[in-house]
């Protein structure tokens, strides 16, 4: 797991932009006065998608991945990138709320992101939490995910108990696509998108399992603030386990966790230094 930290939230979102997008260009990355000459990697601009072969992005909702939303608008105005040919699958979804609700994640997604870039609302692939068989709407989201030959990249957030997705804690770490009722803290971080009012807050939502997202060929998670600190380092210094379903990207080949300064306040600092050296030596023998 590479650990990447930026000063801020809108400089660690930026960092995920350029990164979705992958300017074939080359990087900087300053650390512990050491400054090394980086080559990134490509991901949508590299892959050339087509119609035949999309690529296949999965999203988060939430405030942290905001920024990055904002940053690839920018960069599609710009005639950077486009999302003509990208397929979209979101993390998860509300059980029960409407899906016109402000609050659903599919308004969340259309009015932060969808809505602004050329992706066609066809490629667009949302859990729908008011289907009349939410068992089959889970099975049918994992088999279409299959179909296009898996996710190539899954970008997330974290929930400050760790969680990744709706996968909260004690959540199984071979799990799919399913039904999950939130937990307590879940409710209460989310009651500032109702009014604070917890009694608005679903009790349910359907959600990619922790398998689902293991499978995917990448994972990228955002971080920020204080209030993520704990999760984020009990996912990275913490032994693999369901408590923190976060903590399954231990075991991925290719995941990354990108933080402000504010989410390494509970880390230490061998572990940032650890992990700021391990990805320059990566890098430059990949470069080799
Ligand atoms: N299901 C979502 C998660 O996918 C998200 O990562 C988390 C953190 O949200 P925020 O970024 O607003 O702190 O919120 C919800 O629980």
């Amino acid at each position: 797991m590479r650990l990447i930290v930026r000063e801020t939230q809108d400089q660690a979102a930026q960092y995920i932009a350029d990164y979705i997008i992958s300017k074939t260009s080359l990087e900087y990355l300053q650390s512990y006065n050491i400054i090394l000459k980086l080559t990134a990697t490509e991901r949508i601009n590299g892959f050339s998608p087509t119609a035949e072969r999309p690529f296949v992005l999965g999203l988060p909702t939430g405030s942290s991945p905001l920024p990055i939303y904002k940053a690839l608008i920018q960069a599609y105005n710009q005639g950077k990138i486009s999302f003509r040919h990208v397929v979209t699958f979101n993390m998860d979804e509300y059980v029960g709320l409407p899906r016109e609700h402000p609050e659903s994640y599919h308004s969340f997604m259309f009015s932060n992101f969808f809505s602004h870039v050329d992706i066609d609302s066809k490629n667009v692939n949302i859990l729908n939490g008011n289907a009349p068989n939410l068992r089959e709407e889970c099975l049918s989201y994992e088999a279409k995910i299959k179909a296009l030959g898996g996710i190539e990249l899954f970008l997330g957030g974290v929930g400050s108990d760790g969680h990744i997705a709706f996968n909260e804690p004690g959540s199984s770490l071979a799990s799919r696509t399913r039904i999950k009722s939130l937990a307590y803290e879940t409710i209460v971080a989310n009651a500032r998108f109702f009014n604070n009012d917890l009694s608005l807050v679903p009790r349910m939502a359907l959600t990619v399992g922790v398998q689902t997202i293991m499978d995917a060929k990448e994972v990228v998670i955002i971080a920020s603030g204080t209030s993520k600190a704990l999760a984020i380092q009990q996912a990275i210094e913490g032994g693999v386990g369901h408590l923190c379903t976060l903590s399954c990207l231990q075991l991925h080949p290719c995941s990354m966790v990108v933080v402000d300064e504010d989410a390494t306040m509970e880390l230490k600092v061998k572990t940032v230094k650890v992990c700021i050296s391990q990805v320059l030596s990566e890098r430059s023998s990949s470069k080799a």
